[in-house]
């Protein structure tokens, strides 16, 4: 049996008039790297929002690893191991990247065996942050000042950021976007190292189709906050109301 580390049951949430996301169920895998996709406005920042503790839902469930934790803080949720990463770059400028990883490390207070909380000098080993740096490409850039390095590794210094938390899971939010063709190529090798060598299970919004086609073991296609489809990516490349819907006719997936 697969463990299901993430279970959406029926979540829904609105905002006065408007729902933004209604009746999504879905249970991701541990281990999985799941896709949410959908147009402009279909719902999946909320959902993320909402998996993530920033909104409570307005009806329905969310079970982390069996532990129901609708409408818990975004602390709270991020404590228990779920890690999240923005579409925009939300780097400290003026720090060093290895301080935002420090800074990072501190504010999630997460237990990590590499990582030590001194009762006077709360600290990182140094050996972490050159790990982590390494494992994001940034081995070159930990004394450059964040706002100095490219857009590209100012993504991975966030990627890098969520990581000192060491989620269980984590929420990417377009980790493509912005990203030069190269860079889109790495970060999908990226996605799949967080779950092949760290054990991550990663959920990605994300509009760059090919990388999502081609990194994601399943995804769910919103629309209007109505989940559309849900299936491996030849299911979803060739669903006709996803086509209608998002896809469109002329969708090159090469
Ligand atoms: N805090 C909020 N208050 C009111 N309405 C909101 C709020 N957040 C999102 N919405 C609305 O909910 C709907 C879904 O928005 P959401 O950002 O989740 O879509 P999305 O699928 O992530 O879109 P995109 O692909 O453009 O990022 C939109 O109509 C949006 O205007």
């Amino acid at each position: 049996m697969t463990d299901v580390l993430l279970s959406l049951r029926e979540v829904s949430r609105r905002f006065g008039g408007l729902s933004a996301v209604s009746g999504v169920s879905a249970d991701i895998l541990s281990g999985e790297i799941f896709g949410i996709i959908g147009p402009n406005g279909a719902g999946k920042t909320t959902l993320f929002n909402v998996v993530a503790g920033y909104f409570a839902p307005s009806s329905g469930t969310v079970f982390f690893d069996g532990a129901n934790i609708s409408g818990k803080s975004s602390d709270k949720i991020a404590r228990l191991g779920i890690g999240r990463t923005f579409q925009a770059v939300t780097v400290f400028q003026e720090h060093t990247a290895k301080e935002n990883l420090r800074r990072a490390a501190m504010v999630s207070r997460r237990y990590n065996p590499l990582v030590y909380f001194g009762t006077r000098n709360a600290g990182v080993e140094p050996d972490v942050l050159e790990q982590m740096a390494r494992f994001t490409g940034l081995q070159h850039a930990l004394d450059s000042r964040a706002g100095s390095l490219s857009y590209g590794q100012q993504k991975m210094l966030g990627i890098g950021m969520a990581l000192m938390g060491q989620p269980r899971l984590l929420l990417m939010d377009e980790p493509a976007a912005g990203l030069h063709t190269s860079e889109k190529k790495e970060a999908a090798q990226l996605i799949r190292r967080l779950r092949d060598e760290l054990g991550i299970t990663v959920v990605l919004v994300e509009h760059d189709m090919p990388l999502v086609m081609g990194v994601c073991d399943r995804i769910l296609v919103i629309n209007r906050g109505v989940p559309l489809a849900l299936g491996a990516p030849d299911q979803i490349k060739s669903d006709r109301a996803v086509i209608d819907a998002y896809l469109g006719e002329e969708y090159d997936f090469a």
